[in-house]
């Protein structure tokens, strides 16, 4: 049997993701007889008058009402009347959504932004741009936008993907002579969620093509969602008429979440698991990974995974037990010593001018701000802290702690360099 498709995207397309249930299905109608099938650009009545004629859309073409994608990387609603119910593929997570999307200080902005989003598409923010280090919740609050869209308006089309994979279609696109196909798909979404548009650094075409997809869907009111890992600004290699256009709607970042948001997350995802999690359990975890909510899913799973295969209850010696060489991996990650590295690289001066005595500006501010990092981020100290910057008072590093919260305040540069520090450490 030979089943035909409009273009070479269709046919690799279909070939990989349906065509062994295809067959399965056709091969259940008469069990007697495997058949076989294969796949073809063209249109079935026009293979059989004319087969050099070229191809034009295919009567045995699956009814997608109008936006399957033929670059394999959809999302859009799963309500087909198309051949499999399947058709086309969802690719937004239904498992993210705000109901279970832990809030605190640090996502706070970003969610409200996100529901606000949700509520009003193309109307309140457009673009909203989420920007955070990895493992955050970018992901998931973009998903859970795509989400709450589609239950409140089943028809829209949502189409979320990652910005690698609209650069690999792009590419296929062009290799294939589909550049409009390509185009109108896009161009034609009630809402584009697309991520970790880092990826488009120094991906000229891509950032061309984006550029157009963009405008146009700003235009409509479409709504756009972007996320970043760092301040779109920072990168390099993304044009200027991109990042200034981010800046159009609304751009919110995602911070590391404190240790009560990561007590709260772990609680609520042990939950979700019908784990009962002591609280001194929660609270230690919490407090030994930091870095970030996937690396705490993590060490969660692995502590239920482990309770479950020896049948032990989860205490916190348990845990300390099973969680021992993540905590070491963790613990030499945020140490005093890389902190002091990091700030020493992020401001241009040598580790050893911040354990000196010198008291220049330029020195003070660099050391009183590694100073308030490393009691943030390890579990050391005053004394300690104090300590390994060249044997300070504890006074000192507390001093330095109020100052640079002080200067956060009153000082958008230093709130942006304590910022940028932390996800680079935490991360
Ligand atoms: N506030 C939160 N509440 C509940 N779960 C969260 C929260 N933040 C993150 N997570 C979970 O942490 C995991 C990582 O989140 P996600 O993939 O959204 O991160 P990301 O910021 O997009 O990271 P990346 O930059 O690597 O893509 C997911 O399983 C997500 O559900």
């Amino acid at each position: 049997m030979s089943l035909y498709a409009p273009n070479p995207f269709f046919v690799d397309w279909i070939r990989q993701q349906y065509l062994d249930r295809i067959t399965e299905f056709v091969t259940s109608k008469d069990e007697s007889n495997h058949m076989h099938i294969s796949l073809h650009v063209g249109n079935a009545q026009m293979e059989a008058a004319t087969p050099s004629q070229p191809a034009t859309a295919p009567t045995t073409a699956p009814a997608t009402n109008g936006y399957a994608n033929p670059f394999q990387s959809v999302s859009s609603t799963s309500r087909q009347s198309a051949p499999s119910s399947s058709f086309p593929q969802n690719n937004l997570n239904a498992k993210f959504t705000f109901g279970n999307f832990v809030e605190g200080k640090s996502n706070q902005l970003a969610r409200a932004a996100a529901e606000q989003v949700a509520e009003n598409p193309g109307i309140s923010y457009n673009p909203l741009l989420i920007y955070g280090g990895v493992g955050l919740g970018k992901t998931h609050l973009m998903h859970s936008v795509g989400n709450l869209i589609l239950q409140d308006k089943p028809d829209s089309k949502i189409v979320y993907l990652h910005s690698e994979r609209f650069m690999a279609n792009m590419v296929k696109a062009l290799q294939s002579n589909s550049m409009d196909a390509f185009k109108n798909y896009y161009r034609s979404v009630d809402a584009l969620l697309i991520d970790d548009i880092q990826f488009f650094a120094n991906k000229g075409r891509t950032q061309e093509e984006f550029f157009h997809t963009f405008n146009n869907l700003i235009e409509k009111n479409k709504q756009v969602i972007i996320t970043c890992d760092r301040y779109p600004k920072e990168i390099e290699g993304l044009e200027e008429r991109l990042k200034s256009r981010f800046g159009w709607g609304l751009t919110v970042a995602i911070e590391p979440p404190d240790l009560e948001t990561r007590v709260a997350i772990l609680m609520s995802k042990a939950n979700h698991s019908n784990i009962e999690l002591p609280h001194e359990v929660a609270f230690f975890i919490a407090k030994r990974i930091r870095s970030n909510v996937r690396e705490l899913e993590g060490a969660l799973k692995r502590v239920i995974a482990n309770a479950q295969f020896t049948g032990r209850a989860i205490t916190l010696d348990f845990v300390k037990d099973a969680l021992k060489d993540l905590i070491a991996a963790q613990d030499k990650l945020i140490s005093i010593d890389n902190i002091q590295k990091t700030v020493a690289t992020y401001y241009k001066i040598k580790v050893s001018d911040l354990l000196s005595k010198r008291r220049s500006r330029s020195i003070t501010r660099p050391r009183q701000m590694a100073m308030t990092l490393a009691k943030k981020l390890t579990n050391h100290s005053l004394p300690e802290i104090g300590d390994a910057f060249g044997g300070r008072d504890h006074t000192t590093v507390l001093h330095a702690c109020r100052k640079i919260e002080e200067l956060k305040s009153e000082s958008v540069d230093i709130e942006e360099d304590y910022s940028n520090l932390l996800r680079t450490l935490s991360t």
